[in-house]
């Protein structure tokens, strides 16, 4: 378990701009060293932006597109192509506009897609996918993906593991299907903390004042089932990037206000 390192941002805007920066200098170095990069889309507000921006980013070409597989942390269970699944999103900031291989692209599956309506199935034919990309070091279930990130919901929520509910509770499967969310939809699929804690680097991106008192509940010593941000962290590093309004009710002892 890594401990949680902070970075705050005057504002959101320059929150997505710096996380896209680090994101582009990570894809290149892992790139450098293993000849390819893996990473774990989040959906969400903070994590759509954080794509905007590194679609705006004229640094984004040094990556190599075609050499990088993404993942997603959780999918909205709804038909391909719905305005709201975080892949159709993602698609829309990003992924439309960057020369990725198609292949390396692993979207979680559809409501309409070959699992019908079952998120169970679909969760678990995602888990396959994820182990049959696992490396014999990965010990055969998830990949060491590079970076991992999680948008933060303001219940504490990632990914689509909600305080209290069965999925956060989960330590064997890596991929489930979550039903009941307190967040529409209410039917979803989620990577679980067990295959979260496999990525090097797990980023957590909160911005805004709604995210203030999951930031401070999750930081400051909750139990990852009644606040499930408190659960996820990185084998080597755990990040969270937030902007001041985000960062505004932290203890002083983990993030001090700035002097007048
Ligand atoms: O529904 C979801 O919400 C969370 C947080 O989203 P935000 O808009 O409050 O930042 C997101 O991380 C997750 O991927 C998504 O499915």
């Amino acid at each position: 378990m890594s401990t949680p390192q902070l970075v705050v941002h005057r504002d959101k805007e320059l929150m997505a701009q710096a996380a896209a920066a680090r994101l582009i200098t990570r894809i290149v170095d892992a790139q450098a060293s293993r000849g390819t990069a893996s990473v774990v889309l989040t959906g969400g507000r903070n994590g759509n932006g954080l794509l905007a921006a590194l679609a705006a980013a004229p640094a984004r070409d040094a990556i190599d597109w075609g050499r990088l597989d993404l993942w997603w942390g959780d999918e909205r269970f709804l038909p391909e192509g719905d305005p709201e699944r975080n892949v159709t999103q993602a698609r829309e900031a990003l992924l439309d506009s960057v020369p990725l291989d198609p292949k390396r692209v692993h979207a979680m599956p559809a409501s309409d897609g070959p699992h019908g309506a079952d998120a169970d199935a679909a969760a678990a034919a995602y888990a396959e996918e994820l182990a049959r990309a696992a490396g014999p070091e990965n010990h055969g279930t998830v990949p060491v993906f590079d970076v991992l990130m999680l948008g933060v919901g303001p219940d504490t929520h990632v990914a689509s593991l909600f305080p209290e509910l069965p999925a956060v509770r989960e330590t064997e499967r890596m991929v489930v299907g979550v039903h009941g969310a307190p967040k529409p939809p209410p039917t979803r699929v989620s990577l679980t903390l067990p295959a979260i804690r496999s990525a090097r680097e797990v980023w957590l991106l909160a911005a805004g004042e709604d995210k203030a008192q999951a930031a401070a509940i999750a930081l400051s010593g909750a139990g990852e089932i009644q606040a499930p941000a408190a659960g996820a962290y990185g084998r080597q590093r755990t990040l969270w990037l937030l902007d001041a309004a985000a960062a505004s009710q932290l203890p002083r002892s983990l993030y001090p206000p700035a002097s007048p």
